[in-house]
This record gives structure tokens, C-alpha cells and sequence, in this order.
């Protein structure tokens, strides 16, 4: 098996939808050794020797609503064009991940009465056969839904068609937060809450009749063997209780019944109407309401998530202060600024937009999207954020983005896509309560028969142990649980600078066995400097930096960098090279006069002096790498002008942090780098790193992380995320540090660390376990409570009543749990 048509699935892009494509695969292939999935970038090998054509596997993979293309026919030079063509890119790498509505050719629609993920489900189905699964993808807590390549009306139409069918209403979405569309959710769901009230009013009101005609016990379940009914007035009470609790409820449920799929919806009706058949009102509109009040709490609960998500947005200004072509200053709304319009920011302001400073000097607080209060001093030619706020100093900055795409509306909506990832516990929930459900009515149906038929036990009473069966398979507790908890988790990241890019990817962290990091800009500041210059050859200091400068001049690496500046810093005029190209991990090679001059790595230089040895130069060499310098050599053609040193300093915190992962149970800690095997030890010792790799190309670092995965399996890879990008692809978990003002670093890695400050992996190690623990601890929970009433009922000492409302205190209970999360941060710094 040598030879793979590599597919790119649109919509693959985890384990359910690989089940997917494996149930129509495999049984045309007969073997599901021949297939192979990365649904990290939505690629399916097919082994070309299976006995089925391309067409057939597009075919059969349109089926499950996924659309495959064919990417290439070979996937060894495939992956080696991937490793080649991201190593020598110098801009831009191509995102592993395009998120949705990023896209231009996406429309996105509201979805009114979306809050929870049955009805992510079922609008997959109705709307999915209409679009193509793969084109769909939700945002829950916005309630959004955006499809790819809808422009044209007629489909529109067939959309909103199908969304109705699912029970829903869609409309087109606008931006902007006083659409009709959100007052009439807003109405709805003020309407839920009052109708709710008046249900519990109602019941106490019938409640308090009923006690006083028939006594407390006969009305907490005591009266089953008489034939008695409440007072008319309490009846009367008791049926509008129930009208208004199950106004929301009864459409879901007759949808739900409708399509056999028995949901929590229809368990609650059929246990309010069982109820009344057998005449228990009081017992009926109790669970009735508590029900509603379920439904209240889940929508509450998601609301208050979107609105911790929304409060980051609020962090911007709506309007930013701008000169017309008069020279009068005036205010305008942010959404009507274009980029490149110049932008008073006065003390104290926030910044309305994300843009460059091109007059004044200030400190700028970032702490709205780093989570770092330290403010950073900004002058011509900075960069500066939308939501950050300005110090003591006026400045004035020209936009570079529309108010749409700043980095804090990105972060927002990511925020919001990443939950509609979902995490694996969350799907183990939703798996689990699909067989719990129909299980435990099943167990109904049987403590219904059993003890009447085989022990002789009256119908009455089993029929209403029954009933609290049926309240008990209600998995409201569990289901609300875990999304709950995951925004909260992603949202209380997103506080602290950290932005998670998924549900699945917040889990992640607290698994992670090893860690992977650059050195680079990861565990060094990133800023290197030349230390000292080593003239050869008969050369003096400044024909030395003349050459190397010329030659790097067009270079973006921090080398480069630290030459042009020592250039600049003595005076040297610096005269670009011609035919200038990088070689990615080695040097840079150009032609200066018309004779080639180069400036690489020692590597490089064995590489161009083929076997020739010169002592002086490896004596020279081995002096610097000895005292944890890089040596870069400078040369022009077969003879060697120079060495340059150059020292980078680690980051501050580095030691430290290493020591703190150690101590989170992190085995491995493993540097990865270009730079040469002793300066890249001496780094290592200085760090307590365990494992160094040196002298690597690109590609070697994405073999060593492939090593290191077939060794640890879940190996998270620190990087800066840009030329780091191939590595962190192929890591379990790519984090990219100082992600703020990178975009292809926010949109290349999974997680991204806002601040350019490595105590943030730590936090985020124990941000995630603290996320999986209260999950943990609201699953426990909610089965626990579940198991005690099951108990209870089977010795036929349970009530209706007394089921529900534990129910609703489980849910209760759990989202306040949850909800933690969102400011968990703020305590551990
Ligand atoms: N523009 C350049 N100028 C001079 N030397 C270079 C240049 N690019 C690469 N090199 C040489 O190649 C080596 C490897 O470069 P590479 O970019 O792979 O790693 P690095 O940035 O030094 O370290 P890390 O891998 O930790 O990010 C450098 O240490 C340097 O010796
Ligand atoms: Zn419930």
C-alpha cells in the first residue's frame, strides 16, 4: 500500500464525520486498512489499489453531505510539496483551518430558538440535504448558521424553508445589535420567562386550594386509591399552569414525535398528560412547570455565556474620532470607517480600531485582548489594537482594518465558532444520552407491566412509578452541563489573552504528555544582537558588516535583522544585493557587484567548502558557539570574509516556566531549532529543557515532531506560529505565542497566546484541567442524582414532583458550576 489518492473533504473535520465517510467507504473497499483520515485538514487517503475509482469515493462520500475533491494522486510528494512549500514561503503560511464566515462567499443567517445542540442536530439534517453538511457550520452561542456559497435568492428561500421545518426561523443576519430580528428573540424570550413565572404562580395558587380542601398528604401523592378530583378553582389553576408551561415545550414535542425521535420534549408532555390520566393535577402541572423552568435556566445560562463573549466585544468604542477634509474633528460610527482614515485617539480613549501610529507617543494598556495589564509604549509606526486602551499621550493612527475584522472582532468570533467544535466529552454526552433516554423509558414501560402482571401490584401505582421513570430519562442535568462548561472555559481564556479555538481543543492541554518548543522567539526573546564581528581574510569590521547587510537586506529573519541594525548603528551604507535567496534553515545567498556573496549557518559552510578545512575558522567558530553565541559566517564566492557573532537573550521567565510544566506532570520538554547544536545547548542547560534537537531544516523539524508523537502521542508544539506553521500542523496541539499582531499565527494555530509571555502555557495547562474537572464533577453529578431517583422509584418510594424538581436543581447546580470558568482566570495570575 504505497500509493493514496489524497481527497480534501470539505466538512471533515472530526471523528463523527470520519464515521461517516467509513460507513460508505467501507463497504465498497471491504477494508478499512485502506483508508486513511487527518480531519485536522479534512484530508482522506484512499489506497489507489482498493479496486474503486475517484468518482465512486466523490460519490459515495456526497452522500453523507460532504463534498470530496481529489488533491493529488501521490501523497508522498504531496506531503514533501506541503513541507517545501511552507518552509521557503516567507509571508504568508496557508491556514490550516479556514473558519467559515471568514469566507466572502458565505451568507449567514440568524437562528431564532437555536440554544442548545439537539437543534445544532437537527438543522444539520433538515437544512444539510439543502446546502451540503459541509457548507453548514453553527455558532451556537450567537445563534448563527452560516452556509458557503449561498448568493442567489431561490436558495435563500429553500433555506429558510428548511430551517422552518426544524421548527426554527431564520433571517438573514445583520450585524449591528438592535436588529428586528434580535428585539423579537429578545420579546420571545422575555414572553418564556413571564409565562414561566405565571406558571409557578399558578401552581402555588392551585397548590394552596387544594391543601386547604384536602390536606397536605392527600395532595403530595397520598390519594392515588381514591377516585377524588381537586377543587374546581384548583383544577382551573392547575390546568393554566399547565398551558402556559408547555407553550414552548408542546412544538418541539409534536416535531419530535412527528419524526419518531423521542427527545426530552416529548418524555415531559407524555409524563404531564400520564399524569393527568391517572388524576394527579397537582403532580402534573408541577412537572410541567419545573420543566419550564429547566428550559428557562438553559436558555438563561447560554444567554449569560453569550453575553460574557459579547462583553469582549463591548471593550471597543462605537465611534472613533476622525478630521473631515475641512480639518473638523467629528465622531463618526466605527462601522463607517474606512481603512486608512486617520484617527484622533485622546488620553485616556479607547482605541476605536486596529491601525498603525503615525503621530504622538503613549503607553497603551492591551489588556483587553492579552490579559496583560503592563501597558506597552507605542510611538510612530506602532501597531495598536481596537479595545486596547491609550495612556497619557494623544496619538493619531491611520486604520488598517474595517471595523469587522479588527483582531478583537476576529477573537470574538472565534470564540463564538470554537464552541460549535466540539470537545470529545461533549460528544460523549450526547452519545450516551441518546441510548440513556430511550433506555430508561424502556425501563418505564417495564416497571409499568411487570409488578402488576407478575406480582400482583396495583396498576394505579406502578403506572405512576412509571411516569417518575420517564421524568427521571430526562437528561436535561447532563445535556446543559457540558456546553455550558466549555464556553465558560473558552470565554475565561479569552479573558485572559488565550484564545482557544475550539471546544476540542480546550480539553487538550490537560492530556499533554510532552511539549515541543522553538527556540527561537519561544524560548528566547526573538531579538537577537550581534555580539562581535570577526573580520578574515584581510577585511576590516565595516567591509565585513557591508556585505552581510547587503545581502540580508531583504530578509526577514531576526539574523537579518540584528546585521541591518549593527549596520545601521555604525554608519554603514548598505546597498542591496541582486538575485537575492533565502535558504530556509541555512543562509542567504546574492550577488554583489556581479560575484556571489553568501551568509549562513556553519552548516552552510561545510555545505560550500565542500571537504577543504580551515583551522583558523574552526577555531574561531568553536570560541564563539563555546560561549552560547550563534556564529554566522559571511563569505563571497569560495573564500570566507568574516564570522559575525550573535547572542539572543532567553526570555526572563523561560526557567522558570519550564519548571512549572515539569511540575504539571509535562515529561518531555523538548527544544527543536535551526541554530547550532552548542549555543542551542547552552540555552537548554540555562532553561532545564530535557531534550535539545539542533542544526534542523524545516522539514527535519517536522520529522522530529512526528518522532516525538509516535513517542509521547499527545505532543503539543509551542511556536511563533508563522514559520513554525508545518510543525505545529502536524503536532497534536499547535500554540503560537505573541499572536496578537499576527493574523496567520491566530489563524495557524489551535490555541493562541495573545501576549508574547510563556507563563501563559502553564495557566493554560491548568486552565484546561480545571475545565475538565468541573465537567467531570457536573456529569457525577447529574448521574448521581439520576441513579438515587431510580432507586427510589423501583422501591416505589419516588414522586413526580420530587423528580422534576431535583432535576432542575441538578441543572441548576451545574451551570453555576460551570459558570466558574468564565472568571477563573482573574484569581491565578
Ligand atoms: N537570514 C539569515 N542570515 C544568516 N543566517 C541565517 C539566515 N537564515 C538562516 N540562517 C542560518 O541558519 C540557521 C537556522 O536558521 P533557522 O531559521 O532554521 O533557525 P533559527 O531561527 O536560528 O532558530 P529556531 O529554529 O529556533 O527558530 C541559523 O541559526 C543561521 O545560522
Ligand atoms: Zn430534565
Amino acid at each position: 500500500m504505497d500509493r493514496w489518492w489524497r481527497f480534501k473533504v470539505r466538512g471533515l473535520d472530526c471523528q463523527n464525520e470520519v464515521r461517516l465517510i467509513k460507513e460508505v467507504l467501507v463497504p465498497l473497499i471491504g477494508d478499512e486498512q485502506r483508508l486513511s483520515f487527518q480531519p485536522k485538514h479534512g484530508f482522506l487517503d484512499v489506497d489507489v489499489d482498493s479496486g474503486i475509482g475517484v468518482e465512486a469515493v466523490i460519490e459515495a462520500v456526497s452522500t453523507t453531505g460532504m463534498i470530496a475533491e481529489l488533491i493529488t494522486a501521490d501523497a508522498f510528494t504531496e506531503d514533501k510539496a506541503e513541507a517545501d512549500s511552507c518552509s521557503s514561503c516567507s509571508g504568508e503560511p496557508v491556514p490550516a483551518q479556514q473558519t467559515l464566515p471568514d469566507r466572502p462567499d458565505s451568507v449567514i443567517f440568524k437562528i431564532h430558538g437555536m440554544d442548545c445542540g439537539d437543534e445544532v442536530a437537527v438543522l444539520k439534517r433538515e437544512v444539510g440535504p439543502v446546502v451540503g453538511l459541509g457548507n453548514l457550520s453553527f455558532d451556537l452561542i450567537n445563534g448563527r448558521m452560516s452556509v458557503v456559497g449561498t448568493s442567489d435568492a431561490v436558495h435563500h428561500a429553500g433555506i429558510l424553508k428548511a430551517v422552518e421545518r426544524a421548527g426554527m426561523r431564520a433571517e438573514l443576519w445583520k450585524d449591528g445589535k438592535n436588529s428586528a430580528g434580535a428585539q423579537g428573540e429578545q420579546r420571545r424570550r422575555r414572553i418564556q420567562a413571564a409565562l414561566t413565572i405565571g406558571s409557578g404562580v399558578l401552581v402555588a395558587t392551585g397548590f394552596a386550594i387544594h391543601v386547604r380542601a384536602s390536606g397536605l398528604a392527600a395532595v403530595l401523592h397520598e390519594s392515588l386509591a381514591r377516585e377524588t378530583h381537586p377543587p374546581l378553582l384548583a383544577m382551573l389553576a392547575y390546568s393554566l399552569a399547565i398551558l402556559s408551561a408547555v407553550r414552548y415545550v408542546a412544538p418541539k414535542a409534536i416535531l419530535a414525535a412527528r419524526r419518531l425521535r423521542p427527545d426530552m420534549n416529548l418524555l415531559m408532555i407524555v409524563a404531564v398528560a400520564g399524569a393527568l390520566g391517572i388524576g394527579q393535577w397537582f403532580e402534573a402541572a408541577t412537572v410541567a412547570f419545573f420543566f419550564a423552568l429547566a428550559l428557562a435556566l438553559e436558555a438563561w445560562s447560554l444567554g449569560r455565556a453569550r453575553r460574557a463573549v459579547a462583553a469582549l466585544m463591548d471593550i471597543a468604542p462605537d465611534t472613533a474620532r476622525i478630521r473631515d477634509a475641512a480639518g473638523v474633528e467629528k465622531d463618526v460610527p466605527v462601522a463607517d470607517v474606512a481603512v486608512g482614515t486617520q484617527v484622533i485617539v485622546p488620553p485616556g480613549g479607547k482605541i476605536p480600531l486596529d491601525g498603525r501610529v503615525v503621530a504622538g507617543t503613549s503607553a497603551v494598556d492591551q489588556a483587553p485582548i492579552t490579559g496583560e495589564s503592563v501597558p506597552v509604549t507605542v510611538t510612530h509606526g506602532a501597531t495598536v489594537f481596537a479595545g486596547t486602551i491609550n495612556g497619557m499621550g494623544a496619538i493619531e493612527i491611520v486604520t488598517t482594518r474595517p471595523a469587522s475584522d479588527t483582531t478583537l472582532a476576529r477573537i470574538v468570533r472565534m470564540v463564538g465558532e470554537a464552541q460549535s467544535k466540539r470537545a470529545p466529552t461533549e460528544q460523549w454526552v450526547e452519545r450516551f444520552a441518546r441510548i440513556y433516554t430511550p433506555v430508561v423509558m424502556l425501563l418505564a414501560l417495564a416497571v409499568f407491566l411487570v409488578p402488576p402482571l407478575l406480582l400482583g401490584g396495583s396498576w394505579a401505582a406502578w403506572f405512576y412509578q412509571a411516569l417518575v421513570l420517564l421524568v427521571i430519562a430526562c437528561p436535561c442535568a447532563l445535556v446543559i452541563s457540558t456546553p455550558v462548561s466549555i464556553v465558560a472555559g473558552l470565554t475565561g481564556a479569552a479573558k485572559q489573552g488565550v484564545l482557544v479555538k475550539g471546544g476540542i481543543h480546550l480539553e487538550m492541554p490537560a492530556r499533554i504528555t510532552a511539549i515541543a518548543m522553538d527556540k527561537t522567539g519561544t524560548l528566547t526573546l526573538g531579538r537577537p544582537k550581534v555580539v562581535e564581528l570577526v573580520p578574515l581574510g584581510g577585511r576590516d569590521e565595516l567591509e565585513l558588516l557591508a556585505i552581510a547587510a547587503a545581502i540580508e537586506a531583504r530578509s526577514e529573519h531576526p539574523i537579518a535583522r540584528a546585521i541591518l541594525d549593527a549596520a545601521a548603528g555604525r554608519g554603514v551604507d548598505v546597498v542591496p544585493a541582486k538575485a537575492v535567496t533565502a535558504l530556509p534553515g541555512k543562509g542567504v545567498v546574492g550577488t554583489i557587484g556581479g560575484r556571489e556573496a553568501w551568509v549562513g549557518s556553519p552548516g552552510y559552510l561545510g555545505e560550500r567548502l565542500g571537504g577543504a578545512r580551515d583551522d583558523a575558522l574552526t577555531l574561531q567558530l568553536h570560541r564563539i558557539a563555546v560561549a552560547g553565541l550563534t556564529g554566522i559566517i559571511v563569505g563571497e564566492a569560495a573564500s570566507v570574509v568574516g564570522l559575525i557573532a550573535v547572542g539572543d537573550a532567553v526570555r526572563p521567565e523561560a526557567r522558570q516556566v519550564v519548571a512549572q510544566l515539569h511540575e504539571l506532570g509535562i515529561a518531555q520538554i523538548v527544544m527543536l531549532t535551526g541554530d547550532s547544536r552548542a549555543p542551542a545547548q547552552a540555552i537548554g542547560r540555562d532553561t532545564g529543557i530535557d531534550e535539545v534537537h539542533a542544526e534542523l531544516l524545516p522539514e527535519q523539524k517536522v520529522e522530529a515532531i512526528e518522532r516525538l508523537v509516535a513517542q509521547h502521542g499527545l505532543v503539543a508544539m509551542v511556536g511563533d506560529g508563522v514559520n513554525d506553521a508545518p510543525a505545529m500542523a502536524r503536532s497534536g496541539l499547535g500554540i503560537a505565542m505573541g499572536a496578537i499582531g499576527s493574523d496567520a499565527a491566530i489563524e495557524t494555530a489551535d490555541i493562541a497566546l495573545m501576549q508574547d509571555d510563556l507563563s501563559r502555557l502553564p495557566w493554560l495547562i491548568r486552565h484546561s484541567r480545571a475545565t475538565l474537572a468541573v465537567i467531570r464533577q457536573n456529569i457525577g453529578f447529574s448521574l448521581a442524582i439520576k441513579l438515587v431517583f431510580a432507586g427510589l422509584t423501583l422501591l416505589g418510594m419516588a414522586s413526580l414532583w420530587g423528580a422534576i424538581a431535583a432535576d432542575v436543581g441538578a441543572s441548576l447546580l451545574v451551570v453555576l458550576n460551570g459558570m466558574r470558568l468564565v472568571g477563573r482566570g482573574e484569581r491565578v495570575q
